[in-house]
């Protein structure tokens, strides 16, 4: 691989459902070894695009070139193999509590590997160390906090060594302090492991915090795209309002296309 090539490029995707356009037309890169926040108010189409760059979902057009392959083109076997080159975190960690937690992380490793229990046993131990977890192996993930499990979840995610790890809304739901640790973890991926991150996220404090770039989403369009500074002195009142998280400006507290009136009017 060139040594400046993005790890993903996605062109011109386009997806509707039922008539109405989610993605309009996204452009967009993902450098490698870096962290990309992908941001927008609620129903910008975010998780959409997210599907889309895990290969869970076929656009209706464009591309998804990872490491100049077109993911949108691959069949199942091509897209098993895409999958075991990376890690997802989602929202709701999805650990199983009936395992250890020792055994959430080897799960993935039994799976896909054919590695003896012994080499499993330190693979997880190092997946545990990464994340400042060693400790708790033995423990069921209800016997842990929140963040705690969220982590767990991390070191799941990083048990195949991905290339690349997404995350869906990491931060949500835990209180600032717990929601630093999982922004520095995030941060330590990349600088100590190389690992490409892509943060779906509406958390705009973490996102100017551990982000080299920033992608903002407005009705299915990319409206801003650059480093945190330059996201941050946007002259654009789309995402200056984004960013200060208010109700007042150009985005309308209602997403709803459809006139209200309209709409009770159908009830009948
Ligand atoms: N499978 C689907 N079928 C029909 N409509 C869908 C489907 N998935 C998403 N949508 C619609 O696409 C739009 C964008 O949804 P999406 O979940 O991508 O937004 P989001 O930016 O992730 O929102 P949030 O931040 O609230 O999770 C929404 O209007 C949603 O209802």
């Amino acid at each position: 691989m060139a040594e400046n090539q993005p790890m993903i490029q996605v062109r011109k995707l386009v997806k509707s459902f039922d008539g109405r356009v989610v993605l309009d037309g996204i452009d967009m890169t993902v450098e490698t070894g870096k962290v990309t926040a992908i941001m927008g108010g609620s129903g910008c189409g975010k998780t959409t695009l997210l599907r889309h760059l895990i290969g869970i979902m076929r656009p209706d057009s464009g591309e998804i070139l990872v490491k100049g392959k077109d993911i949108t083109r691959f069949d199942e076997t091509e897209l098993d193999a895409y999958r075991k080159r990376f890690g997802m975190l989602f929202q709701m960690g999805a650990l199983l509590n009936s395992l250890s937690v020792h055994d959430n992380i080897a799960l993935p490793l039994r799976e896909h590997t054919k590695l003896d229990e012994k080499i499993i046993g330190v693979m997880v131990k190092m997946k545990l160390e990464l994340v400042g977890l060693r400790d708790f192996e033995h423990l069921k993930p209800s016997q842990l906090s929140g963040g705690m499990q969220k982590r767990v979840a991390l070191a799941r995610a990083l048990a195949l060594d991905p290339e690349i790890v997404f995350y869906d809304e990491p931060t949500s739901g835990l209180d600032p302090v717990v929601s630093g640790v999982i922004d520095q973890l995030i941060m330590d991926l990349s600088h100590r492991m190389n690992i490409t991150s892509v943060v779906v996220t509406h958390d705009t404090r973490s996102a100017f915090k551990i982000a080299h770039r920033m992608v903002v989403l407005y009705r299915g369009k990319v409206v801003a795209d650059g480093p945190p500074e330059a996201i941050r002195e946007s002259t654009d009142p789309l995402v200056q309002q984004f960013i200060a998280g208010s109700p007042d400006g150009p985005i309308p507290l209602r997403q709803s296309s459809r006139d209200y009136l309209e709409d009770l009017l159908d009830m009948e």
